[in-house]
């Protein structure tokens, strides 16, 4: 029963959340584990000499420093490997200290300055563990002091004006750190609340940021689709294609056949004396349309200038770039067009082969082309790789 009651005890003592609820508080580990580094090393050896010198006169207490003093360097090098363990550190040594202080208060005789000793505590619960546990150490330690001397459990040879001081002292002491603490605290509010302010214009500056930067991206995208872009026809321009027929090109040196077919229409120079060159611009959007009507999403429509037009079809060979062509060419002369009436295309047919260039394949689609028009217009015509 009574070793229940004492580790039940030791686990409140010890345990710093559920004794001093508000005081876990990141930002401080630094400064704590700096100043018991002072404290243990300095407590340790004062009481070490203390204990020594003691040692012949008062031997309790003379045994009790020492003891203390030990343990002040075990909980050093304690500390050096459980850093993370701080807030619990931080608790047994304020206990130990008030254990020790109390003792040597109680117990040591002859001594006035002893009760100096009180106050070094309450500024160390104050520091170590906030206001909190500032207020419990100084009931306790008043309640101990006064009770002890009504009751003389321990004759410490105070009288009851020394008493009385020492509870004065130790109330001054509770006022100053008091303030000073409800000074830091209101600071320390004051900083969080102007660090939140922060985060929070940061964060709206980052949002807006990354809007304005997705609006780029968007207007980038828009400014160089409108540069890759025929704006009569909305196909490809010469530009763009030549920058990607370089990237096709490696695609052909692969084993892959990619075909082009070059198309020109007919008499369109008849079309806008005749009609004039709106109706023309008409023929030619009417005609890119149709191109993309009969095209597959990798092929590449493109107006390579004036009135001639580039299907680019990727892994398509001779014969099935000419029945693509075919079809087109069959379906424009079925279009009526208002007041141009009916058009005709012709086209060159060539295929590229492994290691052309980009001119040696446009060549052999036009000279395919020349024999269409050759030919008579509104046909086909085919360079057939030697
Ligand atoms: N409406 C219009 N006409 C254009 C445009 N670009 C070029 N042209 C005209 O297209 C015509 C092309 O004619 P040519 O290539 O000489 O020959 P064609 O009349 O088509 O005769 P063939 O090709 O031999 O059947 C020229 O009159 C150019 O002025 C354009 O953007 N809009």
């Amino acid at each position: 029963m009574l070793k229940k009651w004492i580790s039940k005890a030791l686990i409140v003592m010890l345990h710093p959340i559920k004794l001093f609820p508000e005081l876990s508080d990141a930002h401080n580990v630094r400064y704590k584990i700096v100043f018991l580094q002072n404290v243990f090393t300095f407590a340790g050896f004062v009481s070490l000499i203390m204990g020594v010198l003691r040692w012949e006169q008062q031997p309790i207490i003379g045994k009790i420093d020492v003891t203390f003093g030990l343990l002040a360097f075990l909980l050093l090098s304690t500390m050096q490997r459980y850093r993370h363990k701080i807030e619990l550190i931080a608790s047994i040594a304020l206990w130990l200290c008030f254990i020790q202080f109390m003792a040597v208060f109680f117990l040591a005789d002859g001594n006035n300055s002893r009760s100096g000793l009180l106050l070094l505590i309450l500024a160390g619960a104050f520091y170590l563990k906030g206001r909190l546990t500032g207020y419990y150490m100084l009931a306790m330690i008043v309640m101990l002091v006064v009770s002890n001397h009504f009751l003389a459990v321990f004759d410490t040879h105070f009288t009851n004006l020394d008493i009385l001081t020492l509870c004065f002292y130790l109330l001054a002491q509770f006022f100053i750190i008091h303030n000073y603490e409800s000074l830091r605290e209101t600071q320390t509010q004051h900083l969080k609340t102007l660090n939140q302010d922060l985060e929070a214009l940061v964060k709206k500056r980052t949002e807006q940021l990354a809007a304005a930067n997705h609006a780029l991206e968007l207007e980038k995208q828009n400014l160089k689709k409108l540069s890759d872009t025929d704006h009569l026809t909305g196909l490809s321009n010469r530009h763009h294609f030549e920058a990607l027929f370089s990237q096709q090109q490696r695609i052909s040196e692969r084993d892959t056949t990619d075909a082009l077919i070059l198309i020109d229409i007919d008499y369109f120079k008849h079309i806008n004396d005749t009609h004039g060159h709106i109706h023309g611009d008409n023929v030619l959007k009417g005609i890119a349309r149709s191109m993309r009507e009969h095209t597959r999403a990798s092929d590449i429509s493109v107006r390579w200038g004036g009135d001639e037009l580039i299907i680019y079809a990727p892994r398509t060979t001779l014969l099935q770039a000419r029945q693509l062509a075919e079809k087109l060419r069959d379906h424009i002369q079925t279009l009526q067009l208002p007041d141009v009436g009916t058009i005709t295309i012709s086209a060159g047919v060539a295929v590229l082969c492994p290691g052309d260039t980009f001119s040696q394949l446009l060549q052999r689609a036009d000279q395919a082309l020349y024999r269409a028009k050759q030919a008579g217009r509104n046909c086909i015509q085919t360079f057939e790789p030697a």
